[in-house]
């Protein structure tokens, strides 16, 4: 494939950063990948595997010169990033980042961004429970959504040659205002990771409790909820801080429909939970028919058509 850009500057070596160099590597997408991370040991681990061509000391050593730079630390970092990498950038190169929220970023990034420079904010809808320099894989982005939230009056040719990238590196690209995105991103990734980590909490809470062993012999739903919240703490801190307003909203509906089927139990209203099932089962069958669900090849048709399909 063509390189797309001649050097690309990745500020934080983590899952996602590490999954784009190995993607960008793979595919010939850049000339050079430069590496930098706030630690030490991760710069360290970055070398030791061949993680990028080159690591760097500091944020702006890697940022200087560089053609693409994408800050891929946690939310709440990514304004000071842009402030110290900021005096260094390169007249035409584009800033994007990719983080999980994009209200908040914008408005602590955008700032920072010089006249001449182009400012691309970005999210890829995928990722594991894993973090660190030695947690990325090529195939991370392959059949997922990359979200682009472009600011008014970004340069088409400049996110054009983003998503370029993007697509090489085997994703699918979507342009949607940063606001929706996080809306959006409230009720399919935030909340319910809020709810994993709570329905953690409660089992372990339980089992020190009862001494009962809710954990050792939870069934695989469960299991799956262990899982979602074994995720990095400091991201999701910063997940939460930063898109506040709308995670709040979410949280508001859930625990209103949480006490509607609450009582629906307390009272004995089978008809109530069985449409409302049926219309969960729905939702889940139309993600699958539409072939959107990408992320859990073992949960197929199979699995969702019961036996009074
Ligand atoms: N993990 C996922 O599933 C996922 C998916 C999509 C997007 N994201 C977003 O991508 C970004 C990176 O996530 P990740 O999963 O690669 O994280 P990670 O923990 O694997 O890596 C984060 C990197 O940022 C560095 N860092 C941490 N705090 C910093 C600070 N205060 N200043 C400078 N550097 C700092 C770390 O040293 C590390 O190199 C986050 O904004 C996250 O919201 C994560
Ligand atoms: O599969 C997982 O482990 C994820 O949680 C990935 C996931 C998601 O919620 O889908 C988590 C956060 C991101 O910003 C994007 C993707």
């Amino acid at each position: 494939m063509a390189v797309v850009y001649d050097r690309v500057a990745l500020i934080g070596l983590g899952l996602i950063a590490g999954s784009m160099s190995l993607a960008m590597r793979e595919a010939g997408l850049a000339r050079e990948v430069v590496g930098y991370a706030r630690s030490a040991e991760t710069r360290d681990t970055a070398r030791e595997i061949g993680l990028v061509d080159r690591v760097t000391g500091t944020a702006a050593e890697a940022a200087e010169g560089a053609d693409l730079v994408v800050l891929a630390v946690p939310v709440g970092a990514m304004g000071a990033v842009a402030a110290e990498i900021a005096p260094v950038l390169k007249r035409g190169a584009t800033v994007t980042d990719v983080g999980s929220v994009k209200r908040a970023v914008v408005e602590a990034v955008a700032p920072h961004i010089p006249e001449g420079v182009h400012f691309i904010p970005g999210h890829p809808l995928a990722g594991t429970e894993h973090s660190g320099p030695r947690s990325g894989f090529a195939s991370l982005f392959r059949n997922r959504w990359w979200l682009l939230t472009p600011v008014e009056g970004s340069d088409p040719e400049a996110v054009a040659r983003l998503a370029g990238l993007i697509r090489a590196m085997g994703a699918n690209v979507e342009e949607m205002d940063a606001a929706h995105h996080d809306l959006v991103l409230a009720v399919t990734s935030h909340t319910p990771h809020l709810i994993a980590y709570t329905m953690v909490g409660v089992a372990d809470h339980l089992k020190r409790v009862t001494e009962s062993e809710v954990i050792k012999y939870s069934a695989a739903g469960f299991r799956d909820f262990t899982r979602i919240a074994a995720s990095d703490p400091t991201m999701w801190r910063d997940v939460f801080l930063q898109n506040k307003d709308a995670v709040l909203d979410i949280l508001g509906r859930f625990t209103e429909e949480l006490f509607v089927l609450q009582r629906a139990i307390r009272m004995g209203d089978g008809q109530h939970l069985h449409d409302y099932f049926t219309r969960t089962r729905a939702i889940r069958r139309g993600i699958i028919e539409a072939g959107q669900d990408t992320s859990a090849p073992d949960f197929g048709r199979s699995q969702v058509s019961g036996k009074d399909a």
